[in-house]
């Protein structure tokens, strides 16, 4: 039975996206410290994917997903999956919610309880922990008072009580989760597909938004781009961008080797099935039978056979 990774430790946000994304599939998972640490599991082969979280709808890109996956080997995404996001606030039996000095969770959940923790627990300091249950076991270990954690987590830390449930700033919040493996075997195109890439250009006039034209004259819908530095050089940029359709089809694959004949560096980091199953929209010109067309009219032309 093969291994699958996740941002652990049992009680997490992402333990419950891996479950859906592996469903059906015959994998034990195994909880990891950190998402560097189980990408790194999955690039030794001890692993044969890692659930990982991608973006929040209020607190946006994560930013150690983003940088493990562009630093090392390969990785492509296989699979996406999206979580509703409430969090219960956990603490060991008998604690009141006004002697709360210590509340700790992952800096993403934190960030989406900003204000309700000012409302509520205004002289609490707040503690950044590796995750929402990785606070939750601490506080069960008498290091910090209380715990911003996912309502699942109550069945893995069952010594704690819940002193408040369902707090979220913004009540519809979402994070999208990603299931990555090792560059392999597709996954085949659904016609609801998502395609992420992340792209160094160079430092030229312009360069950006030619990058963005690439896509648009294609009729590719972009959904994502968030910029975080190479790390090399000050001012050197690399771009992630999410965008409909999958790398089997011609406007995407045509769009792929425009943006490598432009830009110093792109990495692929796969084609999936998007977790909404909204379909592409896709204007005629950009069709798959409108570049077959043109594929065989330039066949034809370069053969002699038209003009
Ligand atoms: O700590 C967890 O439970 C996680 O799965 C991580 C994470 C994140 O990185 O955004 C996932 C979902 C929530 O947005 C808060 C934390």
């Amino acid at each position: 039975m093969p291994d699958i990774a996740y941002l652990g430790p049992p009680g997490t946000f992402t333990e419950q996206a891996t479950r859906t994304l592996t469903e059906g599939f015959d994998a034990a998972l195994v909880p990891y410290d950190t998402v560097p640490l189980a990408l790194a599991a999955v690039r030794s082969g001890d692993v044969l994917a890692a659930g990982v979280p991608v973006e929040n709808s209020v607190e946006g890109a994560v930013p150690a997903t983003m940088d493990a996956l562009v630093t090392g080997e390969p990785l492509v995404a296989v699979g996406e999956a999206m979580l509703p996001v409430r969090f219960d606030v956990l603490a060991r039996p008998g604690t009141e919610l006004d002697k709360i000095g210590t509340v700790a969770s992952h800096p993403h959940a934190l960030a989406q309880v900003r204000g309700w923790l000012e409302a509520n627990l205004p002289g609490a300091d707040a503690i950044a922990t590796k995750s929402t249950a990785a606070a939750a076991a601490a506080v069960r270990a008498g290091e910090f008072d209380a715990a911003i954690s996912a309502p699942v987590a109550l069945e893995h830390y069952p010594e704690l009580d819940r002193l408040v449930e369902g707090v979220a700033d913004v009540p519809d919040a979402l994070t999208r989760f990603a299931l990555v493996r090792r560059p392999g075997v597709l996954p085949d195109p659904t016609g609801a597909d998502r395609t992420s890439v992340a792209a160094v250009i160079t430092d030229e006039v312009g360069a950006l938004s030619e990058l963005l034209s690439e896509l648009s004259l294609r009729g590719i819908n972009l959904s994502r781009i968030e910029s975080r530095p190479t790390k090399d050089r000050l001012g050197e940029y690399r771009f992630f961008l999410d965008f409909d359709g999958h790398v089997a089809d011609a406007r995407v694959g045509d769009a792929l080797t425009a943006l490598r004949r432009r830009c110093s560096e792109v990495r692929f980091l796969g084609s999936y099935p998007k977790a909404d199953r909204s379909p592409a929209s896709v204007r005629p010109s950009a069709s798959e039978q409108a570049f077959q067309e043109s594929a065989q009219w330039l066949e034809d032309v370069r053969a002699g056979r038209l003009a």
